[in-house]
């Protein structure tokens, strides 16, 4: 479980980008951050991955507080970043297959699960090819692949449907619903109402304050 309590977040001396926040996202169910550009929703979400650490209060995961992005790692909390995070030099499959060898999984069954996420994201032929030649939509769905192939007990995913056609999109809005029978708390931070509405809970951030819509 992932519970965020009275967490006010901003960088260096500058603004508070967002105060106060509480919320719990509970194994099994997804979360929405919603919020205009510029709301918080990366903020919010690089603090529950333990990268932001919070101006005051604090985020746990199973009744433990976060220090820091290495713990956060340690009970299992993955990111999928908005800006994908991928090493341009290297293939989509090498991408997932090093992520998964960092994260302790033996080297063959590494190889397999690689090939059995890109195959989820409908990226089997993209999976020799390097992230530098893939396009926008495929590199998201290859950061996606990393993400879900890491099996997270929390799985923050940022804006990840931004640059795919609306069948990747349901595709991806599927596989995280999925992630979240399997057993994970999912955040989704977008900015699209009609992704929002497909999520049984609703954090939207605004002018620095965040409201719990439904959930
Ligand atoms: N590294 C940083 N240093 C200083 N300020 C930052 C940093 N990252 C974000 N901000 C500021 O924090 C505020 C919230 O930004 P954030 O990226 O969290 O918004 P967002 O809701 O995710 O926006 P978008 O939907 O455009 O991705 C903005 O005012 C932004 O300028």
């Amino acid at each position: 479980m992932l519970a965020v309590q009275d967490m006010t977040l901003g960088y260096g001396d500058g603004p508070t980008v967002v105060g106060a926040v509480s919320v719990v996202v509970r194994p099994g169910q997804v979360l929405a951050v919603t919020g205009p550009s510029g709301a918080g929703k990366s903020t919010l979400l690089s603090a529950m991955a333990g990268l932001l650490p919070p101006r005051a209060g604090a985020v746990a995961v199973d009744g433990q507080r976060l220090r820091d992005r290495d713990h956060a790692v340690e009970r299992k909390v993955v990111l999928i970043p908005q800006d994908n995070g991928l090493a341009p030099i290297l293939t989509a499959a090498e991408n997932v297959h090093v992520a998964l060898l960092a994260s302790g999984v033996a080297p063959a069954q590494a190889r397999r699960l690689t090939a059995a996420t890109l195959d989820r994201l409908g990226l089997a032929p993209q999976a020799d090819q390097l992230v530098d030649e893939l396009s926008g939509g495929q590199q998201q769905r290859t950061a996606v692949a990393r993400g879900l192939a890491l099996s997270g007990a929390v799985v923050l995913a940022d804006e990840v449907t931004s640059e795919l056609d609306a069948g990747n999109r349901q595709r991806v809005l599927d596989l995280l619903h999925e992630e979240a029978r399997r057993g994970a708390a999912v955040v989704f931070a977008t900015h699209d109402p009609e992704v929002a509405a497909a999520c049984e809970a609703e954090l939207h951030l605004s002018d620095g304050a965040a409201v719990l819509r439904r959930g």
